[in-house]
Parts: structure tokens; C-alpha cells; sequence
């Protein structure tokens, strides 16, 4: 991964509005190379799966490092982004989290819900998202080694 983001945005119906107020404020980050917009469109009702599967096949085919996905609950894009060999997907709505995801999981995907948290506070966190990097020296990459090798089938 670069030192700036290529970002995978999408959304379902219900997180449009967060999505539309989001991809500007990933454009105008300096921290943000490029912003793939991968649906929904005004009008259009392509349900979650579609759109979350989407962007988490950009992250493994290396064409996005990472993706912010808005649903009604923020859980079944999270959900079905996870199904993706590769991707570790997290719903997450407060700071700390936010923070873990990146730094403990070293999850590629956040996934937050507009019927959950307040828009100001998603753009909050959003913003804070965008500053964490995983450290692939920490102790916590023995522990996300051990995730991939049980998703492989494998034992850890
Ligand atoms: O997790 C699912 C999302 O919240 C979605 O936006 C709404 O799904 P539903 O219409 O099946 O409740």
C-alpha cells in the first residue's frame, strides 16, 4: 500500500446519503490518491451484497486498498465484504474501534450504518480511518496471520 489510499466506496439505498457526503470529503483528502465509487446510484436499488462483494473484490485484485461501505446497519456489507477470501471487514462506530480495526485487525474494509450513527460523527471517523496504518511488526500481525491461515482451512 502507498502512503495514500485508493478507496472503494459503496453503499445500498439506505447509506446513499452518507455515501454522497462521504466521497467528498475523501476527495478533497490529500490522504486519498483516488475514490472508486462502486454504486449504489440516485434511484438505483441494487441491494448490499452486490455492492460490498464489489468493492472487496477490488481490494484483492489490488485495484483499491481499502473500502468504506454504508448500509442501514453498517452489518450486512460487513457481512458479505468478509465472504471475499482476504478481506477482514469490521462495522464499527465509535473511535477506538475505528482505531483497532486498522491497528489490531489490520482490516482493509469499514463498514458503518446511516440509520445507526450520526452523519457528523461518520465523517469523524472516517477522516480518522484514513490516518491509521497496520504495522506489520506489531504483535498483532502473529494474531492476523493466525485469522488467514484458519480462513485458508489451515490450523494456526
Ligand atoms: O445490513 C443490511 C442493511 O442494513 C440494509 O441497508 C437494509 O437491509 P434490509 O432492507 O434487509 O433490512
Amino acid at each position: 500500500m502507498g502512503d495514500r489510499l485508493r478507496i472503494a466506496l459503496g453503499s445500498d439505498d439506505a447509506g446513499l446519503r452518507y455515501k454522497t457526503q462521504l466521497a467528498k470529503d475523501l476527495q478533497a483528502d490529500d490522504r486519498v490518491s483516488e475514490v472508486i465509487d462502486v454504486g449504489v446510484d440516485e434511484d438505483e436499488e441494487t441491494h448490499y451484497p452486490h455492492v460490498a462483494a464489489a468493492a472487496a473484490r477490488l481490494i484483492v485484485e489490488g485495484k483499491a486498498d481499502r473500502a468504506l461501505l454504508i448500509c442501514g446497519t453498517g452489518m450486512g456489507v460487513a457481512i458479505t465484504a468478509n465472504k471475499v477470501p482476504g478481506i477482514r471487514a469490521v462495522t464499527a462506530h465509535d473511535s477506538y474501534s475505528v482505531e483497532r480495526a486498522v491497528l489490531s485487525n489490520n482490516a482493509q474494509v469499514l463498514c458503518m450504518g446511516e440509520r445507526v450513527v450520526g452523519l457528523e460523527l461518520a465523517r469523524r471517523l472516517a477522516k480518522e480511518w484514513l490516518g491509521y496504518r497496520f504495522d506489520p511488526g506489531s504483535a498483532s500481525a502473529e494474531k492476523v496471520a493466525a485469522i488467514s491461515a484458519y480462513e485458508a482451512g489451515g490450523e494456526a
